[in-house]
């Protein structure tokens, strides 16, 4: 059952990771997705590209949506330069709860903010309740037929500006084709897609990324 995973997924970081350390924390989930229960983390093959895509933008504030077990938000936590931030955002309570928890252990809990809730309703708070004036970069990873709605309502709020740069996991599978389209038919925005394989499979899946033009 879905929750009991996430739960046996801790576990096993728990038991396998040292405290403290991301890099095992990443590791041990990578291992028990791979060779125990498959899990929907971007995981170690795009994750690779996150961090590079990461590491060149150096973002001051950064913004995932969908935290899920929180996989993807110590690999971009661990990443951030000192005094840079990420707030995460996650509407189910028990993959909340295991987050915090995965992220606590991977000592990185002073960068993260972990937001509970719908994503639609907590974007247009983000400049009043965190004195965010834009996000340089965004991870959506959410429900996929979010990833439009939220794009246009982060453009609405005035959190993306000229250089922030959105990156998208699924693109291919499960897919977010509407996304695809909007951010590839839209002037303000210069997309490439980033070919790869969805997490611990040979199936083909990629990351989008895009760049804001303002
Ligand atoms: C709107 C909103 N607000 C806040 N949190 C939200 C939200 N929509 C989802 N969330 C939270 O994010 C997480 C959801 C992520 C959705 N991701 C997926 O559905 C997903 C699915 C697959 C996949 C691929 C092939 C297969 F055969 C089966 C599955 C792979 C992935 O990498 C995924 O991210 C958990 C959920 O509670
Ligand atoms: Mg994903």
């Amino acid at each position: 059952f879905a929750l009991l995973k996430n739960t046996r997924m801790l576990k096993a970081v728990q038991k396998n990771a040292t405290k403290g350390d991301p890099e095992s924390v990443i590791s041990a989930i990578d291992y028990y997705c791979r060779h125990k229960e498959w899990a929907m983390n971007v995981g170690d093959e795009k994750g690779l590209i996150l961090d590079s895509v990461l590491t060149e933008v150096n973002p001051s504030t950064a913004l995932e949506l969908g935290t899920y077990c929180g996989y993807s938000t110590v690999r971009i936590a661990r990443l951030l330069s000192p005094g840079s931030k990420l707030i995460t955002v996650e509407f189910n309570p028990a993959f909340a709860a295991v987050a915090r928890q995965i992220i606590a252990y991977a000592g990185l809990q002073d960068k993260v903010t972990l937001v509970e809730g719908p994503s639609g309703d907590l974007i247009p708070k983000m400049k009043a309740r965190f004195g965010i004036k834009s996000f340089d970069f965004v991870f959506l990873d959410h429900w996929k037929d979010r990833y439009v709605p939220d794009t246009k309502l982060l453009e609405d709020c005035g959190l993306v500006s000229e250089g922030s740069v959105l990156l998208a996991d699924n693109v291919i599978c499960p897919g977010a084709p509407e996304y695809l389209k909007y951010v590839r038919n839209s002037p303000r925005y210069e997309s490439r897609y980033y070919k790869s394989n969805l997490e611990y499979t040979k199936v083909e899946d990629g990351l989008e990324k895009s760049v804001f033009l303002g």
